[in-house]
């Protein structure tokens, strides 16, 4: 297949789609329902090959994914099957509204005919064009997966305060922070990833310091007491929204990703004042790419310790509360309801 073919070559879904040829002769609802084709077919196409492989008289070349393989070892069996059927279904659409009152939430939510989820997320099924949806054009929301929502909540109420968020871009967390009243300085050094930041943060009528730039050789005018480090990373937690990654991914990338992660917590941690907050996340399910990365920055940095995230302190996730005391999300949490990403995230102490 075309497409697989492409994505073994490290492009994206997104990046083959856009090199498709003929694609912008098509109305936006027909690259939709191509886009949605594909998605289906990525998503299931370990199902399609069994089935194929039933009717053949000679078994199909064996199409298991690296990332299978290392999420099987990562996890357990039992864990792994449950992350598989959730990677299966295609996600609700969730929303992070911008305001903070109670009222236009409301109203917000039943204008979307939206569910909402502890921690204030809208969720919507079958939802349809994003750009289409009630508040898009007024910027009243935002589009984050509940789970994505949670590691910038690990600095408490942030009104007033200064943020430095590295790996900013496109600006979810950005956009969540400011939304809270925090002024943040993002950081990110890609100049598309940052003009989508500057579209978003306009659209919702929020502000921020951008500064395009190589977090590894930058240095802020001072140390802030709030550093989120949003990690590149092999995005194996984003499998139900983007099923390319199965299939295009390598351990190498994880092992590559897990290096720079290392240098960037280095130098993310620089920039933490005395006394104040580094939160480490990554929507990776990769243990090299999370804990294992951490517990490597804590064993060489003996001024930070771990400040556990309690069980109850971010609603309706305490079974994402790792025993260590860091967030864990997996996609087969919140099954039942819609699922979440696979998410990551540390909250680590400067001890001053
Ligand atoms: C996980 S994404 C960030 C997502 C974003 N925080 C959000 O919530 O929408 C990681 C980002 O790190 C950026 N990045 C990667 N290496 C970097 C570096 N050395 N310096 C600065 N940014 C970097 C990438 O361009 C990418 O935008």
């Amino acid at each position: 297949m075309r497409w697989v073919r492409l994505l073994r070559r490290g492009r994206t879904l997104d990046q083959a789609l856009t090199a498709a040829p003929g694609l912008d002769a098509l109305s936006p609802r027909d690259v939709a329902f191509a886009r949605l084709l594909l998605l289906t077919t990525l998503r299931r196409l370990g199902q399609i090959d069994a089935f194929l492989a039933g009717l053949m008289d000679r078994p199909l070349p064996a199409r298991r994914g690296p990332v299978q393989d290392v999420l099987g070892s990562a996890y357990g069996d039992a864990r792994c099957r449950a992350i598989a059927e959730a990677h299966l279904k295609e996600p609700p659409l969730d929303l992070s509204p911008v305001t903070d009152t109670e009222d236009r939430a409301e109203a917000l939510c039943a204008a979307l005919a939206a569910e909402r989820l502890p921690g204030g997320t809208l969720r919507l099924r079958g939802a349809g064009e994003v750009t289409r949806l009630a508040g898009y054009e007024a910027g009243e929301w935002w589009v984050q997966d509940a789970a994505a929502a949670l590691p910038a909540r690990l600095f408490g109420p942030v009104a007033g305060k200064q943020v430095l968020e590295i790996g900013a871009a496109p600006g979810g967390k950005t956009a969540q922070l400011a939304a809270a009243g925090a002024r943040v300085t993002a950081v990110d050094r890609s100049a598309p990833r940052l003009a989508r930041l500057r579209e978003n943060l306009a659209r919702l009528h929020l502000e921020a310091e951008i500064v395009e730039a190589d977090a590894l050789d930058w240095h802020p005018a001072a140390q802030a007491h709030l550093v989120l480090l949003d990690a590149p990373c092999a995005a194996t937690g984003t499998i139900r929204r983007h099923p390319d990654i199965l299939h295009g991914r390598r351990p190498a990338d994880v092992a590559r990703l897990a290096e720079l992660q290392g240098r960037l917590l280095a130098r993310a941690a620089a920039m933490v004042a005395p006394g104040g907050l580094l939160v480490y996340a990554s929507c990776s399910l990769q243990p090299e790419e999370c804990e294992r990365r951490v517990d490597a920055f804590l064993a060489e940095a003996p001024d930070f310790a771990r400040l556990p995230v309690c069980p109850g302190e971010l609603a309706g996730v305490g079974e994402a509360i790792t025993t260590a005391g860091d967030l864990r999300t997996l996609p087969c949490h919140w099954a039942k309801d819609g699922g979440m990403d696979g998410f990551y995230a540390a909250r680590l102490r400067h001890l001053g």
